[in-house]
């Protein structure tokens, strides 16, 4: 018998819907189960999607509550609120998001405690931690999606400064998912020759111009925002790819928000690490060569990341 594959997205505002799209569209999922406080809001999306099942093909979309979840291999969390302005910082969401986690979390250990979970509301590494700290699935079945976004962000731009296939260039942001986040040039190359320091694609090395390109990178959400109000279409790929490795057992390393337990001396926080991932959620969690400038970047993230939860009241 062929194995359903059943996702279930909570949360079905903007980044909700765009992350079921991608997974509709791209047939990563046989299932979608849409779950937000506003019922009417998930079915209406549930109903639109469904229409579009001639050209796409047999996915089901439905709307439906905790209670639907018993088969779900992998759920989604992407509600709460977003940055409503380029003045508010992913960080200044935490109050207002982590109340409602306490509940989403808890029905999610009662009715879904099978499902590896996908975090991806702001700010996704404390709301990662929050989370593995309040569930009883272990951390390596709860993953934040983390710099996967900046990353790709990076490789585009990247890749369209040197006039290249975005995939052809290999390069990590990693750390917070947020203004702390670290660009990892020591490690940056496209086709094996370092983008440091060298002449690539024609292209001589202009270390001011690879800078503007990060600081481009790092602030998209805030330019995006002040454009259009939000940012969902790119996340939504993003949380479709997570889901495909997982579903189909892959164990590709993506830069995603894990546990950190030692890595460069960080303990007891979550935030991007280049990480292996597969059906049990994540396998192995890699610590890259890095250089001491990009070693002080991650530790000052996971610093920024501990001060916010040290004031934070988590019932585990
Ligand atoms: N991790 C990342 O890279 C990214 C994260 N985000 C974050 O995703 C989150 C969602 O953003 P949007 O979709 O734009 O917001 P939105 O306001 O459009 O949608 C949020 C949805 O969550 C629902 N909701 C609220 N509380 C709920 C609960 N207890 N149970 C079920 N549903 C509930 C609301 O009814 C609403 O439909 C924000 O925190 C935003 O910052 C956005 C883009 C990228
Ligand atoms: C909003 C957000 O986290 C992003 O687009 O990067």
């Amino acid at each position: 018998m062929i194995q359903k594959r059943s996702v279930a997205i909570v949360g079905t505002g903007n980044v909700g819907v765009a992350a079921a799209y991608a997974l509709f569209n791209q047939r990563i999922a046989s299932e979608i189960i849409l779950v937000d406080l506003n019922k009417e809001r998930a079915e209406g999306e549930a109903m639109d999607l469904m229409h579009g099942q001639l050209l796409v093909g047999n996915v089901k979309v439905r709307a439906g509550g905790y209670e639907d979840l018993k088969e779900t291999q992998v759920v989604v969390v992407t509600a709460g609120v977003g940055q409503k302005s380029p003045d508010e910082s992913r960080l200044e969401l935490l109050n207002r998001n982590a109340e409602v986690f306490d509940s989403i979390i808890s029905d999610l250990d009662k009715y879904a405690p099978q499902a590896i979970l996908i975090i991806a509301t702001n700010p996704v590494d404390i709301l990662t931690y929050v989370s593995q700290k309040i569930s009883s699935r272990a951390p390596k079945r709860i993953i934040g999606t983390g710099t996967l976004l900046d990353t790709a962000r990076f490789r585009s731009l990247l890749g369209r400064y040197y006039d290249v296939d975005p995939r052809s260039v290999h390069a990590y942001i990693l750390g917070e998912h947020g203004d702390s986040e670290v660009p990892i040039w020591s490690q940056a190359n496209i086709g094996g020759k370092p983008i440091l320091k060298n002449t690539l694609l024609g292209k001589p090395y202009d270390k001011d111009a690879l800078n503007r390109i990060f600081e481009e990178s790092k602030n998209a959400a805030y330019e995006i925002i002040k454009r259009k109000g939000f940012t969902n279409s790119a996340i939504g790929v993003v949380i479709a790819r997570i889901v495909e490795g997982i579903l189909k057992d892959e164990k590709s390393v993506i830069p995603i928000t894990v546990y950190c337990d030692g890595q460069y001396d960080i303990e007891d926080v979550c935030m991007s690490l280049p990480a292996s991932l597969g059906i049990e959620g994540i396998k192995h969690i890699m610590s890259p060569d890095l250089n001491t400038k990009e070693i002080k970047g991650l530790k000052k993230s996971a610093a920024i990341l501990q001060q916010r939860l040290k004031g934070m009241d988590i019932q585990d």
